[in-house]
């Protein structure tokens, strides 16, 4: 079984690309989900959230306040630092049972969604193929329309990740996702494998 890296900037369309690859029958895992996951009320990083950052990033059902959390990490790089090493372990446990899974499964191929794939390093030598979501025009204002932020705060969440144009030097395969919801053909939810340009592909049978 072959692990593929999918990554790209925050709002540079890894889950649109992913609802595409799903619907061609590909083996995802999701990192973001996962991250969701491992934050359950009670559960080892909880605890150890709650104990680091307070009971003021909780909502009143208990649960993390995203919001919250969110603005004090994407502005404060040691607060950043901090919840990364408190979930990533966490995270990277359950992508394992996954990975497992699917092997057992007989998935040739599984396409691990990672949005810090490239800032996390150690993990792309587990990769045959490390994938770029790439738009560096359209980031910023689809990061603000969709998560109704404003110019600054979407601007350092941006910043809190490697530009795209370094990421982009590491990855074997770069998607462009540039073109806009119009150009595509009419199919599903509007979008297809067609979407997208590969700009650099020497393999992208081998992907699919
Ligand atoms: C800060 C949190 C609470 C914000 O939650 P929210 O629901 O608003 O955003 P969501 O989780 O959907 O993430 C959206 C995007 O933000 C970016 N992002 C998330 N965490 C980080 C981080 N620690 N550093 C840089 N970018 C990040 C990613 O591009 C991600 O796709 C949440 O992202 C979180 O718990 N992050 C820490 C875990 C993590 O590193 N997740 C990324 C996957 S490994
Ligand atoms: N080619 C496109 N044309 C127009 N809008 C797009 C395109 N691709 C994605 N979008 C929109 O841009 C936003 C960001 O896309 P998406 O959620 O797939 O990014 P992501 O990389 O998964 O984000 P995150 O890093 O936050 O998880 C969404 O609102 C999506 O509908």
């Amino acid at each position: 079984m072959f692990l593929v890296g999918l990554s790209g900037g925050i709002a540079s369309g890894k889950s649109t690309v992913v609802t595409v690859l799903r619907e061609l029958g590909c083996a995802v895992i999701d990192a973001d989900v996962i991250a969701r996951q491992v934050v359950q009320p009670h559960l080892k990083a909880y605890q150890q959230i709650v104990h680091h950052f307070g009971t003021e990033i909780l909502l009143e059902n208990g649960e993390i306040n995203r919001e919250a959390l969110g603005s004090i990490i994407f502005s404060q790089p040691e607060k950043r630092q901090l919840l990364n090493s408190i979930t990533h372990p966490e995270i990277q446990k359950e992508m394992l049972k996954q990975i497992l899974k699917y092997f057992v499964l007989g998935y040739r191929y599984v396409i691990l969604d990672i949005p810090l794939l490239f800032e996390t390093n150690r993990l792309t030598k587990f990769m045959k193929y490390t994938v770029l979501v790439y738009c560096p025009r359209a980031q910023l204002s689809r990061l603000m329309q969709r998560d109704g932020l404003a110019q600054a705060e979407a601007e350092a969440r941006i910043r809190s990740q490697l530009p795209l144009d370094e990421k982009r030097r590491f990855a074997t395969h770069i998607i462009d996702n540039s073109g806009g919801r119009e150009s595509v053909p009419a199919h599903g939810r509007g979008w297809s494998w067609r979407s997208f340009k590969v700009l650099s592909n020497p393999n992208q049978a081998g992907i699919l």
